[in-house]
């Protein structure tokens, strides 16, 4: 096989599925898109969702800063050499970090040291199939942090909040898979897709569940009872009015597909991985003995363009808007540094726009923050929980390629007494945090905004430069960025006043979820 070519053809796979949603993702995401009733945080929030699909399409930039764990699975004709194809896929992963397309997200788990070029100890994971076929396949997914830490494993029989007892039986796999979309809220940024994998062992079950990511999202489960099983589950999920990154509305889940596998008598596991709407996998059948790509695969039917159906729904939106009983959101700016007095204002569902310096801080500086001095003055400032793309120019000065919010409910064993010792008046986030930080917000003064997860081309439009940079031995993702900011967007989902939007959806969903615990599959 001319073997530099085939690196260059996983070079163009990594590249496209980090910069360009599959048409069926993209489908998918228009539909939800056309549930919502327009003016409300959903429709408003998936409305920055898809220009920052169609700003990762332009920039040929990463949709979301989390390019996750690569995973490849390659099918290959007898007598490939295997070994080779290894080579050059770590080749093309090295050059896609140079070149900003992957995040560097490789850490040594002991150390904490990031490798710098996405090589590490078992990564990326490759994963290899002989065939009777004379081409090979090979498709790659790239699965962010905040999404694989909502999949979730149940052992039946179990006793599920909500739904009450699950047994060994559809039913009882029913509710399993009802509570996975229940569990993940909007912190694995929702509107979501989930592979089920029913049997197995812990591993193989997981393994299982993942394979489905890898079916079309449109396709037929040739099962019946599973066929419906995954009918029931799109129609029920979209029930619980979690909806886009859990902000409540009519859209939770994009896609459902269930795989089965036999088990052995004392154990029966039902794995639930979940993905979020940044849905980025793709796939390319390769010439054996040129290395060059034949074809794509999830390829079929149309592909969306969202900056002309931008263009269409501006107007019928505006007018929507117009006209419905959705109430307009207050809409406040911000600089730092902020007073406590601004901050008490604020209320949830106000949409905030910031203008001027906020700082990025993620796990490694909330632990350092916990235990050490700030390197900054950080009082009346603004922590921005993100984990940036970045590339460095010839004069070595920072460029942010792509950088959206993090998952916040990770900080919660630390963030409120960092606030309160620093003087920190703003965190932004996702998916939200819990009773600690809200109860430190009410006492301190301060306030949690949700941005959009995986809009990572939407705010580093909004950063107009990068002022300074501390840690950077704590690899890229997690040094502490100095940012400047223009028109950055994000919502009140946490004030100072004791109000929190993720702990009133919770509560909902739980009670709609409720509504499903009598037996559908007999
Ligand atoms: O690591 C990140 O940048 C984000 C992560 O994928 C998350 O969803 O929390
Ligand atoms: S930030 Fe959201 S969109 Fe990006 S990888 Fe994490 S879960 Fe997915």
């Amino acid at each position: 096989m001319d073997i530099q070519k085939f690196q260059e053809s996983m070079y163009s796979l990594i590249v496209e599925t980090s910069t360009n949603l599959p048409k069926d993702v993209r489908r998918a995401v228009k539909s939800a898109k056309q549930r919502e009733n327009a003016g409300t945080r959903s429709a408003l929030s998936l409305t920055t969702i898809t220009n920052n699909i169609t700003m990762a399409d332009d920039n040929v930039s990463p949709i979301c800063q989390d390019t996750g764990l690569p995973t490849f699975k390659i099918k290959t004709p007898v007598g490939v050499n295997q070994l080779e194809i290894k080579k050059a896929i770590r080749n093309a992963i090295i050059l896609a970090t140079k070149g900003g397309k992957l995040r560097p997200n490789a850490v040594d788990s002991l150390s904490g040291e990031n490798s710098g070029d996405n090589l590490g100890e078992g990564l990326p994971v490759i994963k290899f199939d002989q065939w009777e076929k004379d081409y090979i396949d090979v498709r790659l997914i790239l699965k962010g942090g905040g999404c694989e830490n909502k999949n979730i494993q149940y052992s039946l029989p179990m006793e599920l909040e909500g739904l009450g007892k699950a047994g060994r039986d559809l039913d009882g796999i029913r509710k399993c898979i009802l509570h996975s979309v229940y569990q993940a809220q909007g912190q694995g940024c929702s509107a979501g897709f989930i592979g089920v994998g029913i049997g197995g062992d812990r591993s193989s079950g997981y393994d299982l569940a993942k394979a489905q990511l890898f079916r079309s999202n449109e396709d037929v489960n040739p099962n019946e009872d599973l066929r419906q099983l995954e009918d029931y589950i799109m129609k029920t999920a979209n029930e619980l009015g979690i909806g886009t990154m859990g902000f409540g509305g009519e859209t939770t889940l994009l896609g459902c597909k269930i795989g089965v596998m036999h088990r052995i008598p004392a154990s029966f596991f039902v794995s639930v991985a979940y993905n979020c709407w940044a849905f980025r996998r793709l796939g390319v059948k390769v010439n054996p003995e040129t290395g060059e790509i034949n074809e794509w695969l999830y390829q079929e039917g149309e592909k969306i363009d969202f900056a002309l159906e931008a263009e269409k729904a501006a107007k019928d939106e505006v007018a929507a808007a117009a006209e419905s009983d959705v109430e307009a959101s207050r809409e406040i700016t911000l600089q730092a540094p902020i007073t406590e007095e601004q901050i008490r204002e604020l209320k949830v569902g106000d949409v905030v726009h910031i203008n001027g310096r906020m700082y990025t801080g993620r796990d490694a500086i909330h632990k350092h923050l916990s235990e050490n001095p700030a390197p900054i003055d950080l009082d009346g400032q603004i922590i921005y929980h993100c984990g940036p793309v970045m590339l460095k120019d010839e004069e070595g000065k920072w460029h942010v390629k792509a950088a959206g919010p993090t998952t916040s409910i990770r900080e919660e064993p630390y963030q409120g007494d960092i606030m309160k010792r620093f003087g920190i008046r703003a965190v932004i986030g996702k998916g939200g945090m819990g009773p600690k930080t809200l109860e430190a917000l009410s006492e301190h003064g301060g306030v949690y905004l949700n941005a959009i997860g995986g809009a990572a081309q939407y705010y580093a439009d909004c950063i107009k430069s990068v002022e300074g940079v501390n840690f950077t031995e704590f690899g890229i993702p997690e040094a502490m960025w100095h940012l400047n900011v223009e028109g950055f967007t994000a919502v009140v989902t946490m004030d100072s006043h004791g109000n929190s939007l993720h702990k009133d959806v919770q509560q909902s969903s739980l009670e709609k979820l409720a509504q499903f615990k009598e037996p559908v599959f007999k």
